[in-house]
Protein backbone atom coordinates (compact mmCIF):
# COMPACT_ATOMS: atom_id res chain seq x y z
CA UNK A 1 0.00 0.00 0.00
CA UNK A 2 1.33 3.29 -0.78
CA UNK A 3 1.59 5.84 2.07
CA UNK A 4 -0.57 9.24 1.87
CA UNK A 5 1.80 11.44 1.49
CA UNK A 6 0.76 15.79 0.90
CA UNK A 7 0.05 16.24 -2.90
CA UNK A 8 2.00 19.15 -2.97
CA UNK A 9 5.05 17.90 -1.56
CA UNK A 10 5.19 15.69 -4.52
CA UNK A 11 3.82 18.31 -7.37
CA UNK A 12 5.09 21.80 -6.33
CA UNK A 13 8.47 21.22 -3.90
CA UNK A 14 9.49 18.07 -5.96
CA UNK A 15 7.71 18.55 -9.88
CA UNK A 16 10.88 18.40 -11.39
CA UNK A 17 11.80 15.04 -10.01
CA UNK A 18 7.49 14.12 -10.30
CA UNK A 19 7.41 15.48 -13.79
CA UNK A 20 7.84 12.12 -15.50
CA UNK A 21 5.46 9.90 -16.92
CA UNK A 22 5.10 6.27 -15.50
CA UNK A 23 3.73 4.99 -18.90
CA UNK A 24 2.50 0.65 -18.74
CA UNK A 25 3.38 -1.86 -21.17
CA UNK A 26 -0.80 -1.10 -22.28
CA UNK A 27 -0.10 2.90 -22.54
CA UNK A 28 3.06 2.53 -25.19
CA UNK A 29 1.20 0.44 -26.98
CA UNK A 30 -1.63 3.16 -27.59
CA UNK A 31 0.45 6.17 -27.93
CA UNK A 32 2.88 5.24 -30.56
CA UNK A 33 5.27 4.04 -28.27
CA UNK A 34 4.57 6.91 -25.32
CA UNK A 35 5.72 9.57 -27.84
CA UNK A 36 2.86 11.69 -27.27
CA UNK A 37 2.61 14.64 -24.87
CA UNK A 38 0.32 12.94 -22.39
CA UNK A 39 2.98 10.21 -21.70
CA UNK A 40 6.17 11.45 -22.94
CA UNK A 41 9.35 11.93 -20.42
CA UNK A 42 9.64 14.84 -19.00
CA UNK A 43 12.52 16.59 -21.30
CA UNK A 44 13.47 18.67 -24.15
CA UNK A 45 11.12 16.87 -26.73
CA UNK A 46 8.01 16.96 -24.19
CA UNK A 47 8.98 21.11 -23.82
CA UNK A 48 8.42 21.12 -27.11
CA UNK A 49 5.87 19.20 -28.08
CA UNK A 50 3.62 20.94 -25.11
CA UNK A 51 5.01 24.26 -25.99
CA UNK A 52 3.41 23.77 -29.86
CA UNK A 53 0.01 22.03 -28.25
CA UNK A 54 -0.78 25.09 -26.07
CA UNK A 55 0.78 27.85 -28.68
CA UNK A 56 -0.79 26.31 -31.66
CA UNK A 57 -4.11 24.81 -30.06
CA UNK A 58 -4.84 25.31 -26.56
CA UNK A 59 -3.94 28.93 -25.82
CA UNK A 60 -6.83 31.31 -25.65
CA UNK A 61 -6.19 33.07 -28.75
CA UNK A 62 -6.41 30.15 -30.87
CA UNK A 63 -9.45 28.73 -28.66
CA UNK A 64 -11.17 32.51 -29.28
CA UNK A 65 -10.81 32.11 -32.81
CA UNK A 66 -12.00 28.62 -33.34
CA UNK A 67 -15.44 29.55 -31.75
CA UNK A 68 -17.34 29.51 -34.90
CA UNK A 69 -16.15 25.84 -35.07
CA UNK A 70 -17.31 24.94 -31.59
CA UNK A 71 -20.90 26.68 -32.58
CA UNK A 72 -21.04 24.65 -35.60
CA UNK A 73 -20.64 21.54 -33.54
CA UNK A 74 -22.73 22.39 -30.87
CA UNK A 75 -25.49 23.43 -33.41
CA UNK A 76 -25.22 20.23 -34.86
CA UNK A 77 -26.01 18.59 -32.04
CA UNK A 78 -29.17 20.74 -30.57
CA UNK A 79 -29.98 19.96 -34.07
CA UNK A 80 -29.94 16.37 -33.12
CA UNK A 81 -31.89 16.73 -30.08
CA UNK A 82 -34.33 18.71 -31.73
CA UNK A 83 -34.82 15.73 -34.56
CA UNK A 84 -35.33 13.39 -31.40
CA UNK A 85 -37.79 15.51 -29.48
CA UNK A 86 -39.61 13.22 -27.50
CA UNK A 87 -37.38 9.99 -27.87
CA UNK A 88 -34.99 9.02 -25.54
CA UNK A 89 -31.34 9.78 -26.18
CA UNK A 90 -27.69 9.05 -25.12
CA UNK A 91 -26.64 12.42 -23.74
CA UNK A 92 -23.36 11.50 -23.04
CA UNK A 93 -22.55 10.23 -26.13
CA UNK A 94 -23.88 12.87 -27.98
CA UNK A 95 -21.52 15.03 -25.84
CA UNK A 96 -18.89 12.78 -26.90
CA UNK A 97 -18.61 12.86 -29.98
CA UNK A 98 -19.25 16.86 -30.14
CA UNK A 99 -16.27 17.29 -28.08
CA UNK A 100 -14.95 14.70 -30.74
CA UNK A 101 -15.74 16.76 -33.36
CA UNK A 102 -14.19 20.01 -32.22
CA UNK A 103 -10.93 18.94 -31.54
CA UNK A 104 -10.30 16.65 -34.59
CA UNK A 105 -11.55 19.60 -36.40
CA UNK A 106 -8.82 21.68 -34.58
CA UNK A 107 -6.33 19.21 -35.13
CA UNK A 108 -6.71 18.06 -38.81
CA UNK A 109 -9.50 20.58 -39.92
CA UNK A 110 -11.83 17.78 -40.38
CA UNK A 111 -15.61 17.43 -39.45
CA UNK A 112 -17.41 13.88 -39.57
CA UNK A 113 -20.87 14.56 -41.13
CA UNK A 114 -24.20 12.47 -41.08
CA UNK A 115 -24.55 8.80 -40.23
CA UNK A 116 -20.82 8.44 -40.17
CA UNK A 117 -20.41 11.06 -38.46
CA UNK A 118 -22.16 8.90 -35.70
CA UNK A 119 -20.52 5.70 -36.28
CA UNK A 120 -17.08 6.61 -36.57
CA UNK A 121 -18.30 8.69 -32.94
CA UNK A 122 -19.62 5.17 -31.82
CA UNK A 123 -16.44 2.86 -32.97
CA UNK A 124 -13.92 6.15 -31.66
CA UNK A 125 -15.86 6.22 -28.08
CA UNK A 126 -15.74 2.30 -28.46
CA UNK A 127 -11.88 1.78 -28.57
CA UNK A 128 -11.17 4.72 -25.88
CA UNK A 129 -13.72 2.72 -23.54
CA UNK A 130 -12.12 -0.39 -24.06
CA UNK A 131 -8.51 1.47 -24.14
CA UNK A 132 -9.27 3.00 -20.09
CA UNK A 133 -11.15 -0.49 -18.91
CA UNK A 134 -8.77 -3.13 -20.30
CA UNK A 135 -5.14 -1.82 -19.88
CA UNK A 136 -4.53 -5.57 -21.49
CA UNK A 137 -1.46 -5.13 -23.77
CA UNK A 138 -2.23 -7.78 -26.37
CA UNK A 139 -5.59 -6.57 -26.64
CA UNK A 140 -4.04 -2.92 -26.70
CA UNK A 141 -2.52 -3.42 -30.05
CA UNK A 142 -5.70 -4.43 -31.91
CA UNK A 143 -7.31 -1.31 -30.16
CA UNK A 144 -4.19 0.96 -31.28
CA UNK A 145 -5.14 -0.52 -35.18
CA UNK A 146 -8.69 0.14 -34.68
CA UNK A 147 -7.72 3.84 -33.83
CA UNK A 148 -5.80 4.68 -36.74
CA UNK A 149 -8.37 3.14 -38.81
CA UNK A 150 -10.68 5.72 -37.20
CA UNK A 151 -7.76 8.49 -37.74
CA UNK A 152 -6.97 7.33 -41.39
CA UNK A 153 -10.66 7.66 -42.14
CA UNK A 154 -11.11 11.13 -40.75
CA UNK A 155 -7.76 12.23 -42.62
CA UNK A 156 -9.21 10.73 -45.71
CA UNK A 157 -12.39 12.48 -45.30
CA UNK A 158 -10.32 15.75 -44.91
CA UNK A 159 -9.04 15.54 -47.74
CA UNK A 160 -11.97 15.76 -49.66
CA UNK A 161 -13.61 18.32 -48.07
CA UNK A 162 -13.74 21.77 -49.69
CA UNK A 163 -11.37 23.62 -47.92
CA UNK A 164 -13.25 27.26 -48.02
CA UNK A 165 -16.15 27.00 -45.97
CA UNK A 166 -15.66 28.56 -42.88
CA UNK A 167 -18.78 29.87 -40.51
CA UNK A 168 -18.63 33.60 -39.90
CA UNK A 169 -19.60 33.49 -36.76
CA UNK A 170 -19.63 36.63 -33.88
CA UNK A 171 -17.27 35.93 -31.14
CA UNK A 172 -18.70 35.68 -28.05
CA UNK A 173 -22.07 34.25 -26.20
CA UNK A 174 -23.24 37.74 -25.77
CA UNK A 175 -22.98 38.67 -29.32
CA UNK A 176 -24.65 35.90 -30.06
CA UNK A 177 -27.71 36.65 -28.04
CA UNK A 178 -28.18 40.21 -29.22
CA UNK A 179 -28.19 38.69 -32.72
CA UNK A 180 -30.55 35.96 -32.07
CA UNK A 181 -32.25 39.16 -30.21
CA UNK A 182 -32.38 41.47 -33.77
CA UNK A 183 -33.42 37.96 -35.79
CA UNK A 184 -36.09 36.88 -33.22
CA UNK A 185 -39.40 36.89 -34.78
CA UNK A 186 -41.62 40.10 -33.48
CA UNK A 187 -44.35 38.06 -31.99
CA UNK A 188 -41.70 36.07 -30.47
CA UNK A 189 -38.95 38.45 -29.32
CA UNK A 190 -36.21 37.51 -27.00
CA UNK A 191 -36.17 40.59 -24.37
CA UNK A 192 -33.04 42.25 -22.81
CA UNK A 193 -34.57 40.49 -19.73
CA UNK A 194 -34.11 37.20 -20.71
CA UNK A 195 -31.01 38.24 -22.48
CA UNK A 196 -29.51 39.46 -18.97
CA UNK A 197 -30.71 36.25 -17.22
CA UNK A 198 -28.65 34.24 -19.64
CA UNK A 199 -25.84 35.95 -18.33
CA UNK A 200 -26.64 35.61 -14.94
CA UNK A 201 -27.17 31.90 -15.11
CA UNK A 202 -23.77 31.67 -16.13
CA UNK A 203 -21.93 32.29 -13.54
CA UNK A 204 -23.90 29.58 -11.34
CA UNK A 205 -23.05 26.83 -14.42
CA UNK A 206 -19.13 28.23 -14.09
CA UNK A 207 -19.76 26.83 -10.47
CA UNK A 208 -21.78 23.91 -11.31
CA UNK A 209 -18.73 22.86 -12.98
CA UNK A 210 -16.21 23.42 -10.72
CA UNK A 211 -18.55 21.00 -8.54
CA UNK A 212 -18.74 18.65 -10.88
CA UNK A 213 -14.91 18.67 -11.01
CA UNK A 214 -15.02 17.98 -7.15
CA UNK A 215 -16.69 15.45 -7.21
CA UNK A 216 -16.33 13.47 -10.22
CA UNK A 217 -12.72 14.22 -11.48
CA UNK A 218 -12.01 12.90 -14.81
CA UNK A 219 -8.65 11.67 -13.74
CA UNK A 220 -9.43 10.71 -10.28
CA UNK A 221 -6.01 9.43 -9.76
CA UNK A 222 -4.08 12.09 -12.11
CA UNK A 223 -2.03 10.59 -14.88
CA UNK A 224 0.86 8.29 -13.22
CA UNK A 225 3.39 10.72 -12.54
CA UNK A 226 7.56 9.12 -12.15
CA UNK A 227 10.36 10.22 -10.65
CA UNK A 228 13.16 10.55 -12.60
CA UNK A 229 15.64 9.96 -9.02
CA UNK A 230 15.17 8.17 -6.27
CA UNK A 231 14.07 10.36 -3.68
CA UNK A 232 12.35 11.13 -0.15
CA UNK A 233 9.21 12.55 0.91
CA UNK A 234 7.99 12.80 4.30
CA UNK A 235 10.40 9.90 5.29
CA UNK A 236 9.31 7.66 2.76
CA UNK A 237 11.98 6.84 0.02
CA UNK A 238 10.41 6.34 -3.56
CA UNK A 239 12.58 4.76 -5.83
CA UNK A 240 13.41 6.05 -9.19
CA UNK A 241 10.82 4.97 -12.35
CA UNK A 242 8.50 3.78 -9.46
CA UNK A 243 4.60 4.38 -10.61
CA UNK A 244 2.78 7.42 -8.53
CA UNK A 245 -0.78 8.16 -8.57
CA UNK A 246 -1.74 11.19 -6.62
CA UNK A 247 -5.94 10.19 -5.37
CA UNK A 248 -7.44 13.99 -6.22
CA UNK A 249 -10.65 12.10 -6.08
CA UNK A 250 -10.40 11.13 -2.07
CA UNK A 251 -8.94 14.72 -1.63
CA UNK A 252 -11.58 15.97 -3.12
CA UNK A 253 -14.06 14.16 -1.20
CA UNK A 254 -12.30 14.42 2.31
CA UNK A 255 -14.19 15.71 5.06
CA UNK A 256 -11.55 17.15 6.89
CA UNK A 257 -11.54 19.70 3.95
CA UNK A 258 -14.63 19.74 2.46
CA UNK A 259 -18.16 20.33 4.01
CA UNK A 260 -20.96 17.37 3.29
CA UNK A 261 -18.38 16.28 0.72
CA UNK A 262 -20.71 13.74 -1.01
CA UNK A 263 -23.06 15.76 -1.89
CA UNK A 264 -23.20 17.65 -4.64
CA UNK A 265 -23.33 21.40 -3.49
CA UNK A 266 -22.41 23.99 -6.90
CA UNK A 267 -22.97 27.14 -3.91
CA UNK A 268 -20.10 25.78 -2.12
CA UNK A 269 -17.31 27.45 -4.96
CA UNK A 270 -19.65 30.85 -5.30
CA UNK A 271 -17.31 32.66 -2.68
CA UNK A 272 -14.62 32.21 -5.27
CA UNK A 273 -11.86 31.37 -3.18
CA UNK A 274 -11.29 28.03 -4.50
CA UNK A 275 -9.83 27.48 -8.23
CA UNK A 276 -8.11 24.71 -10.10
CA UNK A 277 -5.23 26.04 -11.54
CA UNK A 278 -2.79 24.05 -9.69
CA UNK A 279 -2.32 26.15 -6.66
CA UNK A 280 -4.90 24.09 -3.97
CA UNK A 281 -3.77 21.01 -3.09
CA UNK A 282 -7.35 20.13 -1.59
CA UNK A 283 -8.94 20.88 -5.40
CA UNK A 284 -6.75 19.96 -8.65
CA UNK A 285 -9.10 18.26 -10.91
CA UNK A 286 -6.54 19.33 -13.68
CA UNK A 287 -3.37 18.46 -11.43
CA UNK A 288 -0.88 20.52 -11.03
CA UNK A 289 2.96 21.52 -11.86
CA UNK A 290 4.43 21.45 -15.22
CA UNK A 291 2.47 18.72 -16.30
CA UNK A 292 -0.83 20.20 -15.47
CA UNK A 293 -3.45 19.56 -18.04
CA UNK A 294 -2.58 21.95 -20.94
CA UNK A 295 -6.55 21.30 -22.18
CA UNK A 296 -8.23 24.03 -19.13
CA UNK A 297 -9.33 26.78 -21.39
CA UNK A 298 -10.88 24.16 -23.81
CA UNK A 299 -12.16 22.31 -21.34
CA UNK A 300 -14.14 25.54 -19.68
CA UNK A 301 -15.27 26.82 -23.58
CA UNK A 302 -16.57 23.63 -24.08
CA UNK A 303 -18.13 22.71 -20.60
CA UNK A 304 -19.67 25.89 -20.61
CA UNK A 305 -21.07 26.77 -24.11
CA UNK A 306 -22.84 22.77 -24.11
CA UNK A 307 -24.46 23.04 -20.92
CA UNK A 308 -25.76 26.32 -21.30
CA UNK A 309 -27.20 25.63 -25.09
CA UNK A 310 -28.36 22.07 -23.34
CA UNK A 311 -30.21 23.76 -21.09
CA UNK A 312 -31.24 26.79 -22.56
CA UNK A 313 -32.73 24.56 -25.82
CA UNK A 314 -34.61 22.23 -24.15
CA UNK A 315 -36.60 20.53 -20.73
CA UNK A 316 -34.86 17.11 -19.92
CA UNK A 317 -36.38 14.55 -18.10
CA UNK A 318 -35.85 10.82 -17.43
CA UNK A 319 -37.67 8.10 -19.00
CA UNK A 320 -40.82 6.80 -16.98
CA UNK A 321 -39.85 5.13 -13.54
CA UNK A 322 -36.12 6.23 -13.97
CA UNK A 323 -34.08 7.72 -11.34
CA UNK A 324 -30.72 9.47 -11.87
CA UNK A 325 -28.01 7.12 -11.52
CA UNK A 326 -24.56 9.14 -10.61
CA UNK A 327 -22.68 5.72 -9.93
CA UNK A 328 -19.13 6.02 -10.73
CA UNK A 329 -17.25 3.13 -12.61
CA UNK A 330 -13.35 3.78 -11.77
CA UNK A 331 -10.82 3.50 -13.92
CA UNK A 332 -7.81 6.03 -14.87
CA UNK A 333 -10.67 7.76 -16.26
CA UNK A 334 -13.84 8.48 -14.50
CA UNK A 335 -17.18 7.15 -16.18
CA UNK A 336 -20.80 7.30 -15.34
CA UNK A 337 -21.72 3.66 -14.76
CA UNK A 338 -24.71 3.86 -16.55
CA UNK A 339 -25.06 6.39 -19.27
CA UNK A 340 -27.58 9.30 -19.13
CA UNK A 341 -30.62 8.61 -20.98
CA UNK A 342 -33.12 11.40 -21.33
CA UNK A 343 -35.86 12.61 -23.47
CA UNK A 344 -35.33 16.12 -24.81
CA UNK A 345 -38.16 18.86 -25.46
CA UNK A 346 -37.42 21.39 -27.37
CA UNK A 347 -38.35 24.92 -25.02
CA UNK A 348 -37.77 27.62 -27.39
CA UNK A 349 -40.16 28.49 -30.02
CA UNK A 350 -38.60 30.02 -32.84
CA UNK A 351 -37.62 26.27 -34.90
CA UNK A 352 -34.93 28.47 -36.87
CA UNK A 353 -32.53 28.24 -33.56
CA UNK A 354 -32.31 24.67 -33.77
CA UNK A 355 -31.41 24.58 -37.08
CA UNK A 356 -27.75 23.44 -37.58
CA UNK A 357 -24.89 26.09 -38.95
CA UNK A 358 -25.21 26.31 -42.16
CA UNK A 359 -22.25 27.22 -43.96
CA UNK A 360 -23.20 27.43 -47.47
CA UNK A 361 -20.02 25.79 -48.66
CA UNK A 362 -19.33 23.10 -45.94
CA UNK A 363 -23.10 22.21 -45.77
CA UNK A 364 -24.58 22.43 -49.24
C1 LIG B 1 -12.93 17.46 -17.80
C2 LIG B 1 -11.92 17.73 -18.60
C3 LIG B 1 -10.48 17.41 -18.28
C4 LIG B 1 -9.88 17.04 -17.10
C5 LIG B 1 -10.54 16.86 -15.71
C6 LIG B 1 -8.49 16.84 -17.37
C7 LIG B 1 -7.55 16.45 -16.44
C8 LIG B 1 -6.22 16.20 -16.72
C9 LIG B 1 -5.28 15.69 -15.77
C10 LIG B 1 -5.60 15.36 -14.30
C11 LIG B 1 -4.08 15.60 -16.38
C12 LIG B 1 -2.78 15.10 -15.74
C13 LIG B 1 -2.21 16.13 -14.81
C14 LIG B 1 -1.07 15.57 -13.98
O1 LIG B 1 -0.49 14.55 -14.35
O2 LIG B 1 -0.71 16.14 -12.93
C15 LIG B 1 -4.25 16.04 -17.75
C16 LIG B 1 -3.26 16.08 -18.69
C17 LIG B 1 -3.44 16.57 -19.98
N1 LIG B 1 -4.61 17.04 -20.53
FE1 LIG B 1 -6.40 17.15 -19.61
N2 LIG B 1 -8.25 17.11 -18.70
C18 LIG B 1 -9.43 17.47 -19.30
C19 LIG B 1 -9.62 17.84 -20.61
C20 LIG B 1 -8.61 18.02 -21.54
C21 LIG B 1 -8.81 18.52 -22.89
C22 LIG B 1 -10.16 18.94 -23.46
C23 LIG B 1 -7.58 18.54 -23.48
C24 LIG B 1 -7.19 18.97 -24.86
C25 LIG B 1 -7.96 19.11 -25.87
C26 LIG B 1 -6.62 18.05 -22.50
C27 LIG B 1 -5.26 17.94 -22.73
C28 LIG B 1 -4.36 17.43 -21.82
C29 LIG B 1 -2.94 17.21 -22.12
C30 LIG B 1 -2.24 17.51 -23.44
C31 LIG B 1 -2.37 16.66 -20.96
C32 LIG B 1 -0.93 16.22 -20.78
C33 LIG B 1 -0.10 17.33 -20.21
C34 LIG B 1 1.34 16.88 -20.00
O3 LIG B 1 1.59 15.72 -19.66
O4 LIG B 1 2.23 17.73 -20.18
N3 LIG B 1 -7.28 17.76 -21.34
N4 LIG B 1 -5.57 16.41 -17.93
Amino acid sequence: MAPFVDSGLVLKDKDTIFANRYVSAAGREISYGGNEILWNPSGPKWRMLRKVCVRDMLSSSTLDSVYALRRRELRQSINYFYNKAGSPVNVGEQRFLTMLNVITSMLWGSTVKGEERSSLGAEFRHVVTEIVELGVTKKMKVLAKRFDKIFESIIDQRQKLDRNGVCHESKNFLQVLLKLKDEADPKIPLTMTEIKALLMQLPYLYVVMKEVLRIHPAAPLLIPHCPSETVTVRGYTVPEGSCVFIYVWAIQRDGSIWKNPTEFHPERFLDNKRDYSGNDFNYFPFGSGRRICAGIGMTERMFMYSLASLIHSFDWKLTEGETLDVTEKFSIILKKKMPLVALPTPRLSIPTLYEKCVSRVLYE
